[in-house]
């Protein structure tokens, strides 16, 4: 690049629910003074207003007509990622049950996977130092000539219990049949499913704290960016 200045780093995160990307996406981010995108929070935000809408969830042609229609945008500051939708902040509503109940089958739409990708590439294209950008069909489809694509993975036992900590003890057996039911439906799915990109490093975080996988990233960074 010209005058010496670093050539933007593209990170790809991917994996099933509950194996660590946000937590881990945002403090590789913070740590390397990289932007961070978490294009779930996309997904969700899109199912928000379809649900807000009365649009017909269970009928796909409704919801490929009105995808187009909501403004979506995401801040990118891995110390405080934002999400709006036509300008109402959103991020508390997209993390309720209701919308984690019908993400799945909002985000199996062509047209709606059309229209996040395209924001998608559009914010990691404009990231100045570069971005983490973390999902599910990251490394496969949105960015697959991403500089570095981490698959991370973990035991469906290890994924309930982290979020059933996190849901303030919720119980743990139902928390690992949805998160179980969720990964399916994402990874069945025809258009971009959940899949491990041939070029990614598999991090299995099932007997990791969450610091050391937020130290081996940073390390694979480090290291991608020193050309070893
Ligand atoms: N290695 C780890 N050890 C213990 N807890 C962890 C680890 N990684 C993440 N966690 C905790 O697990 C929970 C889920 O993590 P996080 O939200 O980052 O996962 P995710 O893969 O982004 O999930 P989702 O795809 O459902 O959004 C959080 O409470 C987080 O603090
Ligand atoms: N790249 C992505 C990211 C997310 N989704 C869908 C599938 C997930 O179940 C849902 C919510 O994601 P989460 O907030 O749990 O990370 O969004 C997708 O299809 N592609």
């Amino acid at each position: 690049m010209e005058n010496g200045a670093a050539k933007p780093v593209i990170v790809a995160i991917d994996g099933p629910s509950g194996t660590g990307k946000s937590s881990t996406s945002k403090a590789v981010a913070a740590q390397l003074g990289l932007s961070y995108l978490d294009t779930g929070a996309q997904y969700r935000a899109i199912t928000w207003w379809m649900v807000t809408n009365g649009i017909d969830i269970a009928d796909p042609s409704s919801i490929a007509a009105a995808a187009g229609k909501p403004e979506i945008l995401s801040g990118t500051d891995p110390t405080g990622p934002t999400i709006t939708v036509d300008g109402v902040d959103v991020a508390g509503p997209i993390r309720e049950q209701d919308v984690t109940s019908k993400v799945s089958a909002v985000s199996a739409v062509p047209e709606v996977r059309a229209r996040i990708t395209e924001l998608q590439r559009a914010i990691a294209a404009s990231a100045v130092t570069g971005i983490v950008v973390e999902g599910r069909d990251i490394g496969t489809t949105v960015l697959p000539d991403a500089d570095l694509k981490i698959f991370l993975t973990a035991s469906a036992e290890a994924r309930a219990a982290r979020r059933s900590g996190e849901l303030k003890g919720a119980d743990l057996h139902t928390t690992r049949e949805a998160l179980i039911k969720r990964d399916a439906a994402d990874s069945s799915r025809k258009t971009s499913p959940l899949a491990k990109a041939d070029d990614a490093v598999e991090v299995d975080t099932t007997d990791l704290t969450l610091q050391q996988v937020i130290e081996c990233v940073v390390t694979l960074v480090e290291e991608k960016r020193a050309g070893k």
